[in-house]
């Protein structure tokens, strides 16, 4: 909050941090290493360029501030930003929201310095959009079940600044009607038309569903929609119109995708989640059908409709907070057009407005009108994106990280040098999106040489400096070993095959292990770099 305590002196303090954030401990000792604080001071009147300063030194603190878990565990001690699209979109916002209260109850003598900030706010975001300009191809594609939606959507009091289109590679998305600002709500969608549990305690199956041993909310919505789909006196049948046959999620993967993603991380995910979803199909669907066949028709509950609702449900359904302030897991319609992008114009959109009871999806930055409309489907991993949605997001993803998990050594109890909680999962992503300059690190996260070098230390007093260099070499030797066997366990990409003639599940797995093998080799040429550096080979 801003607040004048001296005359002409402006103090701005941003959010404490919050000691609930499992977060807490490595932000603080982040902003202390970086001598960062939360509370600025501005004298007034102060030249442009003390403003400018100061409004850096707000910027690196509020980075800080909205760092993830992923985020955090990459940041190299001499990168101040911009850490990530999502980071900087979130800090800068959280900026602007604060001043706009400030504004209107500020003095004279503050308002300069405070439009200044706002507008100095706002350029730096639209600097940051105009690098993210998404070039789209609009296919021809018949709309009118989408425009009967957003008409429907209205008469229930739903209001919406886009038109839906067809996209190259992507589906339908949402492009925006006129230009939007950043604030500006794109869509804002009634309570009343958002799908939830509530539909289904006014629902004839509720009474079934809530006698039955171990049912959950999830598995109840899955139910509901399974029925709903065909029920022509739906209130959501030109929702469900919208719908397509299939998804094409990693769930529908046939054998010769799943075969390209052997030795891969995605592979293990999508066969667990499947026969998870197996097991479940059986102890629901089946049973219900055997013991309600009048209330749950077979036909209407067979496993490739059980798959088409998961698959509904994972790919479409978004986290709200409703009006009584209880999350649910809703489907959103009319949202549900807005795709996924690693810099979305919508980042946070999970409360329904208490004044309006709408549910208002509002700008993080501009979009033109023409352009697409995005969304943050969250700081997702491809792996996850390949098997709950089905695709893999443009440009580089910063979440895409390869796990490694060393199991807990005493050793690690002495790494509080570096970060206060000990972390045995440790991660690597691909060596280009490191921007250290330092000397030993090579593209690869701090965090996870400290571990190496404390768990490999070979302690030569004689000859401590080539100690530290055995130690060096060590953590690389390491490293390289790991990551050469999953190269190898992945193996390499066959070409022979011409790509247009492939099925979307070949193609996607494709993709994904052509991401994975780059962030393999990344790795791996990061630490022959080091270990040239440090005379030997790899
Ligand atoms: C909430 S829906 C978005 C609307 C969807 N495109 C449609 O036609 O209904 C989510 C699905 O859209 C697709 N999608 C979302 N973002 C995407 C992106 N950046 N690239 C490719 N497909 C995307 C995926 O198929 C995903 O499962």
């Amino acid at each position: 909050m801003w607040q004048t305590q001296r005359d002409g002196v402006l103090y701005l303090r941003l959010p404490s941090l919050d000691e609930v954030d499992p977060l807490f401990s490595e932000k603080k000792r982040l902003l202390h290493a970086r001598n960062l604080h939360l509370i600025f001071e501005l004298l007034l009147p102060s030249p442009s360029g003390a403003l400018l300063e100061m409004l850096d030194q707000i910027v690196y603190a509020a980075r800080i501030l909205y760092l993830n878990e992923v985020e955090i565990y990459f940041i190299e001690d001499d990168d101040f930003g911009p850490f990530s699209p999502r980071n900087e979109l979130q800090s800068l916002n959280s900026l602007l929201a604060m001043l706009v209260p400030l504004l209107s109850n500020a003095k004279p003598e503050e308002l300069e310095a405070l439009h200044e900030l706002q507008k100095e706010t706002i350029s730096m975001i639209n600097k940051f959009s105009d690098q993210n300009i998404d070039e789209v191809i609009i296919e021809e594609f018949d709309t009118t079940v989408e425009e009967l939606l957003l008409k429907w959507g209205e008469s229930h009091g739903a209001k919406s600044k886009v038109k839906i289109a067809y996209f190259d590679g992507v589906g339908r998305g949402a492009v925006a009607a006129e230009d939007i600002e950043i604030g500006e709500s794109v869509l804002e969608i009634p309570e009343t038309i958002i799908i939830s549990e509530d539909l289904i305690r006014e629902s004839d199956i509720f009474d079934v569903l809530n006698e039955w041993d171990g049912m959950t909310t999830d598995s109840m919505l899955l139910l509901w929609s399974m029925r709903e789909r065909y029920n022509p006196a739906s209130k959501f049948k030109n929702y469900f119109a919208t719908l397509p046959d299939t998804f094409n999620t990693g769930l529908s993967f046939g054998v010769d995708s799943l075969a390209v993603l052997q030795g891969t991380l995605v592979l293990e995910e999508l066969l667990q989640a499947k026969e998870h979803l197996w097991k479940q199909y059986e102890s629901l669907c089946l049973a219900l059908c055997a013991w309600y066949p009048n209330i749950f028709p077979p036909e209407l509950y067979s496993w490739d409709k059980y798959l088409w609702a998961c698959e509904l449900w994972y790919s479409n359904s978004m986290k709200v907070v409703c009006t009584d302030g209880k999350l649910r897991t809703c489907l959103v319609p009319i949202a549900g057009f807005l795709n996924h992008s690693l810099c979305p114009h919508v980042i946070n959109y999970g409360r329904v407005d208490a004044e309006t009871k709408s549910l208002k999806l509002r700008l993080a930055r501009k979009c033109k009108r023409g352009e697409q409309c995005y969304l943050s489907y969250g700081s997702l991993p491809g792996s996850h994106l390949v098997t709950f949605y089905g695709f893999i997001p443009k440009g580089d993803n910063p979440y895409d990280v390869i796990p490694l998990d060393f199991e807990a050594t005493e050793s690690d109890d002495n790494q509080c040098l570096v970060i206060e909680t000990p972390i045995t999962n440790h991660m690597l992503r691909g060596t280009w999106f490191s921007r250290s300059n330092k000397p030993h690190t090579f593209g690869l996260p701090p965090r996870l040489l400290t571990h190496l070098r404390s768990i490999l230390k070979n302690s030569d007093m004689e000859h401590p400096e080539d100690a530290n260099k055995d130690n060096e070499r060590a953590v690389l030797e390491t490293i390289n070993s790991i990551f050469e066997s999953m190269k190898e366990g992945i193996g390499d990409i066959d070409n022979s095959n011409n790509c247009e003639d492939l099925s979307w599940d070949v193609k996607l797995a494709l993709r994904y292990k052509g991401i994975q093998l780059k962030i393999l080799s990344s790795v791996l040429s990061s630490c022959a770099t080091g270990l040239k550096a440090l005379g030997s080979n790899p």
